[in-house]
């Protein structure tokens, strides 16, 4: 898998947030994209996820040797951010069964409840998780879904010591031979990156 990124831009009105990236993503490689709030790490994620649109050159997606057009790379894709949704109305349960029957994950419900340390919660209602709970969910769903790409927004938002500790552990062990993107301005969310993308470079 890569993603080929040229002359890459976004503007909002007639205020650009980025332009002219120009760079080659691949797999087995971990990039962090690193910049100061509202510098445009965001917006620079959702275009990769095909969720938005540039407003300035092409992003090409090469599954094998085959391209694969935007609007057909969340087939290819996990992400996990603070815009990411949950459905509040499922127990835990049932919110990963769904999930499973969506998409193929590489482990059994009962073992990723486990991982997760949620036995108990399982039959409780999303609605009433703590923000905590609900953000090691929205990992877990991408941690464990079959995907070549592995996108991460702000990972560790809400996440205690402890917690920040399991993502810690777990993303090496889920990173393998992905495409892994990580949206961060926490330096322990991101070290496990080999490569970084400073948005803030490409401002002018
Ligand atoms: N839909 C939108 N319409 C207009 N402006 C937007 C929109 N989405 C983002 N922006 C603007 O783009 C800029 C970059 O926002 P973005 O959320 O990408 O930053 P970020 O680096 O992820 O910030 P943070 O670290 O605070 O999460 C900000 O000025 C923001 O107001």
């Amino acid at each position: 898998m890569i993603i080929e990124l040229k002359d890459l831009g976004k503007k909002y009105a007639r205020e650009w947030i980025f332009k002219g990236v120009n760079l080659t993503l691949e797999s087995g490689k971990a990039y962090a994209v690193i910049g100061g709030n509202g510098s445009g790490k965001s917006t620079f994620l959702k275009l990769l996820a095909g969720i938005s649109h540039p407003s300035k050159g092409e992003i090409k997606y090469i599954v094998d040797t085959n391209k694969v057009e935007a609007d057909e790379i969340w087939k290819h894709l996990v992400l996990a951010g603070p815009y990411t949704e949950l459905i509040e109305e499922f127990t835990l349960v049932e919110h990963l069964k769904f999930h499973a029957s969506l998409k193929k994950m590489t482990k059994p419900v009962d073992e990723i409840i486990e991982i997760l340390g949620l036995e108990k919660s399982k039959n409780k209602q999303i609605q009433d998780f703590s923000s905590g709970m609900k953000q090691k969910l929205k990992l877990a769903l991408a941690f464990f879904t079959e995907a070549s790409i592995l996108f991460l927004d702000e990972p560790t938002s809400n996440l205690d010591q402890r917690n920040i500790e399991w993502y810690q552990d777990w993303l090496p062990l889920v990173s393998n031979n992905k495409i892994v993107v990580i949206c961060s301005n926490q330096v322990y969310e991101y070290e496990y990156c080999n490569e970084r993308i400073s948005i803030e470079s490409y401002k002018k």
